[in-house]
């Protein structure tokens, strides 16, 4: 083939070429076919297959694979086709009746199921003219598939889309049932070719022999300038890219007549002085300022360097630089006298003031006419507004954020019309509606809004109504629940349309298991319930002051016993030596089992913190409620160590509680080791569950291995790690804020951890290891390579014992014959050389060994014989 088939450079080694390789088959273009069998599955089902233009054969090679076994294939290419298995191949012009005669010869009576035409001329000439061969190589392949196809058989060919494109897919259609042209994705974007599939020949009794000649069909090769009617509709298309650029367009029309390529570069001088600078702009990609005369108007003041940068890639230019450019060009023009100047219309337009006498019953009339306007307009609003909060209504019970009761507090109900006051913050709350999908709902609410801006005095009594503190909590409340419910309808949404969502999500919880984020990890969600509850903390105390604000009234008269009561709690709940660690976890974790949220007693420690003299007159109940308590010193004897009594023996605290009833001083506990125990509340599950996953997969973050290296270098303690907890971030209360607002702050309000350089290389090098492992093939091929070796290995030895036993040799020459056996064994097998033939001069159409060739041989074409060679270094590792 010509000049372009011998570009071997980067442009044919893509991927497809590489597979081919892989995968034996002789020319990328196999997947063209293997794409669309996949699309079309028309060879599965044929017995019979015509190959027109098949060299070096690579479709054919498909068509064997895909086919069923024994089916006919038939290859016909003017070059030889190097043999493969089960196809008859022979090399004749298609376009010739011997051709013709050949297939005939070969199928007998037989019809085909599928013919397949892939050929191209030998291009090289002109591009016109190239085009034209190829078209008229699908007429003639064409005809030969007309003549040897069976009803309902399958006829694919490659075309070029040029201007007969059209003429061929019409005579298509009048001889196939189905016709649909198709690019499958390993046909180059920059090559003009598409594959046409035409289903269901209709195998028409007669046909008009006019389809198939060329001059018939096509229009005339000199014709081929754009006609009239065809120019507009370019010149359509060419403003459309100009005045719509962002637009991306199919150009139906094909390639232009004798311009095959994708990109077209034009000189500036072409774009100032053409007729229709809209058309130009549209139809190249490039203006350039190669000539003498362009050179100078760069140095022009009209042509900034925006303007030259616009002329780079008008492809990637919107309508205000097309329209620079155009007002650049107006310039250029006018300087160059090729347009006059015009003045601007005010300047040539004479002003004539023309004072009309005022009807004075007119103005009346207009002024009635507008009042009554704004009147209908005002009802119009209304209405709309009506209607725009019984919607509001519907869609917040759809969420189920209010029941069908609350709509009849609709007129009154100021958060329905989502708040005019300043109880929230409405543009925040407006942004975030509008990041969320809720845009156009919330537009609609501010429009309410400026139209009753404009109402004042109709909204003075909604504002009176909204007065009330209790109207705006309400508001509030209900703000809030509608950005939740639209907060939750957008992430529902986002979790069905996104798997990518879906995959963050998992990776967020695993990255959650894995990090370090100090106490606070711990204490997020339910079980900073839990550790508050262990330690009686400020929230709780916070907690009990309003409770017992709530029920001062009920608890004036707190006895002096419960004092003492309170003390005698406070003594068990301290450390108490000799206590089982055991013990004291289980003791924990039946306190974290208790559920956090429930309303009952204060904890132990919330008891002893309210058990000081200051709460006396708070009347808080500090009993633990569960009516056990036992007398003094007494163990419950349950020995569940739930610390109900267990322990507290003959301790100093009994003494002290016993001799200073009720004014005694809580000694605050010493941090002993067993406040590490105190920490150790965490579900052991979920320690468990992170070892696990650590030791699966080892740590994936660059903290984490910080922190690792700290603990194994010594550079930190758990302890250390403990207080890192203890951070501006760890103790940051989280209830009743909304979902939406938490998501967002889990991305951005936390702690950074330090990261090391040498935490990063690790991770780095870890990464490192596993690209540098082999791939599956690669290791396979070593592996069987290390069994044979192996193997031989063994035989060797297995041998050299047989010489070893024989009696009838000396030692020297027991030696010698084991060191040859063993040097056989761990030698490689010598591969056979196969000489590489071309079978053109003086080899051409020879029928077994060539002349002068030795040893094992294989017949291929020029091209093959580089793929051969290029085949061999690529996979000589
Ligand atoms: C792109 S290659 C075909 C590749 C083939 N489908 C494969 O997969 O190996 C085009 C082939 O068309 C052949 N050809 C061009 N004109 C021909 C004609 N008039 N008769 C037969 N073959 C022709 C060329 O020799 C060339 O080998």
């Amino acid at each position: 083939m010509g000049k372009a088939q011998k570009k071997t450079g980067k442009g044919r080694l893509d991927k497809y070429y590489k597979l081919a390789k892989e995968q034996g088959y002789r020319a990328r273009s196999a997947f063209k076919l293997i794409q669309l069998n996949k699309k079309y599955s028309f060879l599965e089902s044929a017995r019979c297959c015509i190959d027109l233009c098949a060299a070096p054969g690579g479709w054919l090679q498909v068509a064997s694979k895909y086919m069923p076994l024994n089916s006919v294939i038939v290859g016909v290419d003017l070059v030889p086709i190097k043999p493969i298995p089960h196809v008859v191949t022979f090399a004749s012009d298609i376009t010739t009746p011997q051709c013709r005669n050949l297939i005939r010869g070969e199928l007998k009576d037989w019809k085909a199921d599928v013919v397949l035409h892939d050929g191209a001329p030998n291009v090289g000439t002109a591009w016109v003219q190239d085009a034209y061969s190829q078209s008229e190589l699908v007429l003639m392949s064409m005809k030969l598939a007309a003549e040897f196809l069976i009803k309902g058989g399958t006829f694919v060919t490659k075309v070029f889309r040029s201007a007969d494109y059209n003429n061929l897919i019409w005579v298509f259609n009048q001889l196939f049932g189905k016709v649909e042209a198709t690019k499958p994705p390993s046909s180059r974007n920059v090559s003009a070719e598409i594959f046409v599939v035409c289903r269901d020949f209709l195998a028409p009794k007669h046909i008009d022999p006019k389809f198939f000649e060329p001059k018939h069909v096509f229009k005339d090769l000199s014709a081929s300038l754009p006609e009239e009617g065809d120019k507009g509709m370019s010149s359509k298309n060419y403003q459309a890219n100009v005045f719509q650029p962002e637009k991306k367009r199919r150009n139906r029309d094909g390639y232009d007549e004798g311009n095959y390529t994708l990109f077209k570069s034009a000189g500036a001088a072409e774009f100032i002085r053409c007729n229709d600078a809209i058309a130009f702009l549209g139809s190249v990609n490039k203006i350039s300022f190669d000539a003498e005369e362009e050179k100078e108007w760069l140095k022009m003041d009209v042509t900034t360097p925006d303007v030259v940068a616009n002329c780079e890639d008008l492809k990637v230019l919107g309508k205000g630089d097309f329209k620079a450019l155009i007002k650049w060009r107006t310039s250029l023009r006018e300087e160059l006298g090729l347009e006059v100047k015009t003045k601007p219309a005010e300047e040539l337009t004479e002003t004539v003031e023309i004072t009309e006498e005022v009807d004075e019953e007119a103005e009346i009339q207009g002024e009635l006419e507008r009042l009554n306007a704004e009147a209908a307009a005002r009802t119009k609003r209304e209405r709309r507004r009506a209607n725009e909060i019984k919607q509001r209504t519907i869609q917040r019970m759809q969420l189920q954020m209010t029941a069908p009761l609350d709509i009849g507090m609709e007129q009154t109900d100021a958060a329905l019309s989502l708040g005019q006051e300043d109880v929230f913050d409405l543009d925040n709350a407006g942004k975030a509606m509008k990041r969320m999908g809720g845009a156009a709902r919330l537009a609609e609410a501010d429009d309410a809004e400026s139209d009753e801006e404009e109402d004042a005095g109709a909204e003075a009594d909604d504002d009176v109504a909204l007065d009330s503190d209790e109207e705006e909590e309400r508001k509030v409340a209900n703000l809030e629940a509608q950005l939740d419910g639209l907060y939750d309808a957008y992430r529902d949404h986002l979790r069905e349309r996104d798997a990518k969502y879906k995959v963050n999500e998992a990776r967020k919880n695993a990255k959650h298991r894995e990090e370090w984020g100090g106490i606070n990890e711990r204490g997020s969600d339910e079980d900073s319930d839990d550790e508050s509850d262990e330690e009686g903390g400020y929230d709780k105390f916070e907690e009990a002051k309003a409770q017992a604000g709530a029920d001062s009234s009920s608890e004036d008269d707190t006895s002096d016993e419960e004092d003492v009561e309170a003390t005698r709690v406070a003594a068990k709940k301290r450390p108490i030596v000799g206590d089982a660690p055991g013990e004291a976890r289980s003791r924990k974790k039946a306190r974290l089992a208790e559920p956090a949220s429930a309303p009952g007693p204060l904890s132990r420690a919330a008891q002893v913190w309210f058990s000081q003299d200051c709460f006396a007159g708070a009347g808080i109940d500090v009993s633990d409620g569960e009516g056990e308590e036992d007398g003094e010193g007494e163990s419950d004897g349950d020995g569940d160590g739930d610390g109900d009594g267990d322990v507290v023996s003959d301790g100093d605290v009994q003494m002290k509680s016993s001799e200073d009833e009720g004014d005694f001083e809580i000694v605050p506990q010493e941090p002993d080791d067993a406040d590490d125990e105190m920490w150790d509340v965490e579900d052991e599950n979920e320690d468990e569950i992170k070892q696990a996953h650590i030791s699966k997969h080892g740590l994936i973050t660059s903290e984490a291995v910080t922190i690792a290296q700290q603990l194994v270098n010594r550079e930190k303690t758990r302890t250390h790690l403990i207080n890192d907890g203890f951070n501006r971030y760890s103790l940051n209360a989280k209830d009743g804020l909304p979902s939406w607002f938490l998501d967002d702050e889990e991305k951005h309000y936390k702690a950074n951890i330090p990261v090391t350089k040498e935490a990063v290389d690790a991770l780095r090098a870890k990464m490192r290891a596993l690209d540098a492992r082999p791939i599956k093939k690669v290791a396979e091929a070593k592996a069987r390579k290390k069994f044979r070796a192996a193997q031989r290995l063994e035989k060797a030895m297995k041998k050299a014992e047989g010489v070893n036993e024989t009696s009838d040799m000396t030692e020297r020459e027991k030696a010698k014959q084991i060191e040859k056996l063993m040097q056989k064994g761990a030698a490689k097998k010598q591969k056979k050389e196969v000489k590489v033939v071309v079978a053109k001069g003086s080899h051409k159409g020879v029928k077994g060994r060539p002349k002068g060739v030795k040893g094992r041989y294989v017949m291929v074409d020029s091209r093959m014989k580089k793929e051969v060679i290029s085949f061999t270094s690529y996979y000589s590792f």
